[in-house]
Order: C-alpha cells, then sequence, then structure tokens
C-alpha cells in the first residue's frame, strides 16, 4: 500500500490542507526551514507512531497548540509498472485510512485505523511500513549495535507475525533479571526460572532474526551484483547473535552469575545481538567514506524493501536530502534501484530536482512538489 493522503492539524509548521501524493515517486524542494523534513516527518508518524526525529511529542506539535493530527490514506499500492508525470488532479481511491493524534496536556495518543479506535502502534505500523533514509543513517554502520538491532528487527517484525510479542516478553524478563541481579544478595532460585524463561524466548527472538536476517542477506547479496559498487567486493556482514548458541543460554548464564552481578544487568542473549560488517577483516566504518556508508545503508534498506516485497508488502521510503553526502551517479543508481522495487518514495531537496537527472533512463510515475512556510504547492 501507498501513502497517497495526508493531512495534518497542528504538525510543525505544516499548513493544515489535505495533500495528493503519487503512489510512486513523490519529490519535495524547498528552502531551508520550509518543512520539507516535517512532511516526512508527519508520514513517519502514521507508520512509526512517534518521531523519528525527536524524542519528545511535545516538539512537534505546533508552537501554541496542545494537541496534533496526522491523518493519512492509503490506496492498494503498485500494480502496474507507471512512467511519467502523474495528472495534477489525479486522486486515487482510498482502500485505507490511518490517524494519530496526541494530547499533550493528558499525554494521550489516539490511533485509529478506518475510523475504529485501535490501541497497538503495530497496527499502524503493519499497514505502512516506513523506512527512514535520513543524513544520520549512516549510523547502521558507524553507530553501536543497537542501531543495527534497530534495522534488523524492523524487518523482522515485517517478515514474523510474532515477533513483537515475544520480544515485548524477552525484554520484561531481561528487566526482571536484571533487577534480581542488582538485588544485593541474590535469590539463586529466582533467577533460574528467570532464566529457563528467557533461554525459551531467547531462542524464539534469535530463531525469527537468523529467519529474516537470511533472507536479507539472499537479497542484499543480489542486489551487490546488480549496482556498480566495486569497493562492496569483499564486504562481508553476519549476524552475532548475542551469546554463544552452541551451548544452552541457561547454563551459559550460570556459568557467568558473579560476572553479570558485578555489572548489575544481562550480559547475554539477544539484547547484544549485532549485525556484524567486515571488509577485509576490519569494521567497515573504518574504512568506508561517508558517501560509501551511506550508499551501503540504503541499499541495506533497499534489500529489506525487496524481501517485503515478496511478502505482497509495499514500504514506503522517506528520503531526507538525498543529496548530502552522495555524487550524482550513486544517487541515480540507488534512485534506479527504488524505482525497479516499484516502493513508494518521498524524496527531499533543498534546490528543484531533475528528474532527468535522476532517471536518465526511463522517469517513473512521480508528482513534484515546492514547499513553503509549511504549505506544498505541486508543480
Ligand atoms: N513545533 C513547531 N511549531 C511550529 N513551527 C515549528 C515547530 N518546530 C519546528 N518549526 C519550524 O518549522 C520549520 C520546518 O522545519 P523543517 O525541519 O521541516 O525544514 P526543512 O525544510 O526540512 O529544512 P532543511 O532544508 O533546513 O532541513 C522550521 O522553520 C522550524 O523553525
Amino acid at each position: 500500500m501507498a501513502l497517497v493522503k495526508l493531512q495534518t492539524e497542528h504538525f510543525r509548521n505544516l499548513v493544515d490542507a489535505p495533500v495528493w501524493f503519487s503512489p510512486s515517486f513523490n519529490l519535495l524542494f524547498g528552502e531551508n526551514g520550509s518543512g520539507k523534513s516535517s512532511v516526512l516527518e508527519a508520514i513517519g508518524y502514521l507508520g512509526l507512531g512517534r518521531s523519528f526525529r525527536v524524542n519528545r511529542h511535545q516538539a512537534v506539535c505546533q508552537h501554541g497548540h496542545q494537541n496534533f493530527t496526522v491523518f493519512g490514506g492509503l490506496d492498494g499500492g503498485l500494480g502496474g509498472s507507471l512512467a511519467g508525470r502523474l495528472p495534477v488532479s489525479a486522486q486515487p481511491e482510498l482502500v485505507h485510512r490511518l490517524g494519530i493524534g496526541r494530547n499533550l496536556a493528558s499525554k494521550e495518543t489516539t490511533l485509529r485505523v478506518d475510523g475504529e479506535a485501535v490501541r497497538n502502534l503495530s497496527v499502524l505500523a503493519r499497514h505502512l511500513p516506513v523506512s527512514v533514509i535520513d543524513p544520520g543513517v549512516f549510523e547502521i554502520v558507524a553507530g553501536g549495535p543497537g542501531k543495527r538491532r534497530q534495522f534488523l528487527d524492523w524487518a523482522v517484525f515485517h517478515v514474523e507475525p510474532e515477533f513483537s510479542s515475544v520480544w515485548q516478553q524477552c525484554q520484561r524478563v531481561i528487566s526482571q533479571r536484571n533487577q534480581t541481579l542488582r538485588n544485593g544478595r541474590l535469590d539463586e532460585a529466582l533467577i533460574r526460572v528467570w532464566d529457563r524463561q528467557y533461554e525459551v524466548l531467547a531462542t524464539r527472538v534469535n530463531e525469527a532474526r537468523q529467519a529474516a536476517f537470511e533472507l536479507f542477506r539472499q537479497a542484499f547479496d543480489r542486489l551487490l551484483t546488480e549496482v556498480p559498487t566495486p569497493w562492496t567486493a569483499g564486504l562481508k556482514m553476519d549476524l552475532a547473535p548475542g551469546w554463544d548458541t552452541s551451548q544452552p543460554l541457561a547454563e551459559l548464564l550460570a556459568n557467568h552469575r558473579e560476572q553479570e552481578m558485578r555489572m548489575g544487568h544481562t550480559l547475554y542473549g539477544p539484547n547484544r545481538a549485532d549485525i556484524r560488517m567486515r571488509f577485509q577483516g576490519r569494521p567497515v566504518a573504518e574504512t568506508f567514506s561517508r558517501g560509501q556508508q551511506k550508499t551501503l545503508v540504503i541499499l541495506m534498506k533497499i534489500a529489506q524493501g525487496i524481501v517485503l516485497n515478496r511478502l505482497g508488502k509495499q514500504v514506503t521510503f522517506l528520503l531526507d536530502d538525498i543529496n548530502a553526502e552522495l555524487d550524482v551517479g550513486h544517487r541515480a543508481m540507488l534512485a534506479q534501484k527504488l524505482y525497479e522495487l516499484r516502493c513508494q518514495v518521498f524524496m527531499t531537496s533543498i534546490e528543484k530536482p531533475q528528474p532527468q537527472d535522476l532517471w536518465p533512463g526511463t522517469v517513473p510515475e512521480y508528482r513534484m512538489f515546492h514547499v513553503e512556510h509549511g504549505g506544498l504547492t505541486e508543480e
């Protein structure tokens, strides 16, 4: 599915008028501070239930207001292989309506799908899988393992429907274990109970991650053979589960009891998982340039999009400031791959984009918007 209609109320500097988008490419351009990233952030709210830029809902609520809402209309997604300019007046039929609102005073978040109140954010995420590519995205390569786990778990969530509830249970057990470990005098009987539960849940989390990672790696390896990126030859990626899975986790934990008590938290298990990326035996972050790191991460995200496509799901990519750190050739290569994926893309830039430069071959279906003072004018 694709987000074809967006309407916000009191969201950052955005004007409260409805905007119709293409289920294919949407090119947004405008000066600094015009509201381009805010449009992507609002779309992100519908798929993630939160901002991908800030941690607090308060920051996105328009100054002087106490609540904000974001509404989205989804169409059936990309069936065919449309090319060229979508007529300005074209308004696709909506198959689903999503809404999210937040009241700052009551601290209440309201979620709606097709007019019905829903409680769980994952319902929104399943309707609108959103993948964000902003200037900080290279942290998936250069940052800590948490960023890579987040990257991986986004796909696991979509591949394995049970994953989020199992992972939530697992995190609860980790937190109970941590409390027990910090409890001065350890209750060995109690921690053994937690360890047994933890082992069962950790194994399920790891199995789901391994299965999704394998699908991702196949798609990624294939993708690398199709793109002119010789600098990736020799790149190795594997999933480290977070513990030595050749022995039962509960046994391993019992053998490291003192170490965990000293540290006061759980040192082994899926909370320590990581995607290890090495290039000629060295960490990728030490070798690749920033532009190469960004290209690599975008290719990784496209590979996830391929995996979801095979499951019949269409990803909406939010590319903030596409020009940052990417040269013309890399931009065109990535734009072409996104086109081949038949996904929905929102791309922002300061300068007016030239579709012929982005797609030197066939220009896909697109809509272009000039963003000024929070309002979008179609060009
Ligand atoms: N809560 C808010 N209420 C009202 N206006 C806000 C709020 N938060 C930010 N703004 C303003 O909204 C504008 C939009 O910022 P945004 O980051 O979307 O711009 P941008 O077009 O992406 O800019 P850049 O090219 O510099 O990244 C800015 O001028 C900012 O000052």
